[in-house]
């Protein structure tokens, strides 16, 4: 199912935004912090503060998602559309054990999946019984991304979810995610990391000052940038050094 994201604005924030992402296609979104990459995430799930609000079109497939009843938008997250934000913590309920917690969206989506599967499938075996204060960062960030798989999403977004894991860990979650994500699934990928781009993405999108200001396959922006803005990003990270 394609995501078509058409003339996006929210408030003066994010301004005229518009993309596609295909089944299947891993699109990342980078760029400064403050550019707008979280609320461009924030208007495709329907997730925006009270306060702000998106014009301009969000399809997923042939549905309008913007102006979509919260009912409607409920039913749709955690079934076609899931999102994995940076700290693991604000997706898990602190009181609950994983094993429930990760079959949860099955649940209310009518889906019956067994715990200790889903948290197989993200090598966590064996923790069904444990509250999230007993895992890791990296574990619990796990859990989130087997909760984000289990009704196999069309759509997943992903806000900067390796940002506050330590390095070998952010290693072992994008080998998870490239892994465990099915084949038909869209990927939106917000990162910092222009490396995690490049692991991660075939394509990519630049945003700077609430616009998309450069895109095209990973390759060509990260060897042969466009716009001023991107050199500036690339010379700025240590992109070339890990090669
Ligand atoms: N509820 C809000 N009300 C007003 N302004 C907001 C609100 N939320 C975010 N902003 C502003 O919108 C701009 C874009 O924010 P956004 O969180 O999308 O940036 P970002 O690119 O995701 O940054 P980061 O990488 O730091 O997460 C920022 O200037 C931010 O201060």
């Amino acid at each position: 199912m394609t995501l078509s994201v058409s003339g996006l604005s929210v408030s003066s924030l994010v301004r005229d935004v518009s993309f596609e992402i295909g089944a299947g296609e891993r699109v990342g979104l980078i760029g400064e912090s403050g550019s707008g990459k979280s609320l461009t995430a924030l208007s495709i799930m329907g997730l925006l503060p009270d306060e702000l609000r998106a014009s301009g079109s969000v399809r997923l497939g042939d549905r309008e998602l913007l102006g979509m009843s919260e009912k409607d938008l409920s039913r749709l997250r955690g079934d076609e559309l899931a999102m994995v934000f940076q700290e693991p913590m604000t997706a898990l309920n602190p009181a609950m054990r994983v094993g429930r917690q990760v079959t949860e969206p099955g649940r209310i989506h009518g889906r019956r999946h067994r715990a200790e599967d889903l948290l197989s499938s993200v090598g966590l075996a064996d923790t069904a019984r444990a509250y999230p204060h007993q895992l890791s960062g990296g574990q619990r960030q796990r859990v989130v991304l087997a909760m984000a798989l289990a009704n196999e999403p069309s759509l997943l977004i992903c806000d900067e979810p390796t940002t506050a894991l330590d390095v070998t860990v952010q290693a072992q979650i994008l080998t998870l995610i490239k892994a465990a994500l099915s084949r038909e699934s869209a990927l939106l990928f917000i990162t910092h990391d222009l490396a995690v781009v490049a692991s991660v993405c075939e394509r990519v999108l630049v945003m700077l000052d609430g616009e998309i200001v450069e895109a095209g396959s990973t390759r060509e922006v990260l060897t042969s940038p466009k716009h001023e803005y991107t050199r500036k990003l690339l010379a700025a990270s240590d992109l070339e050094a890990r090669r």
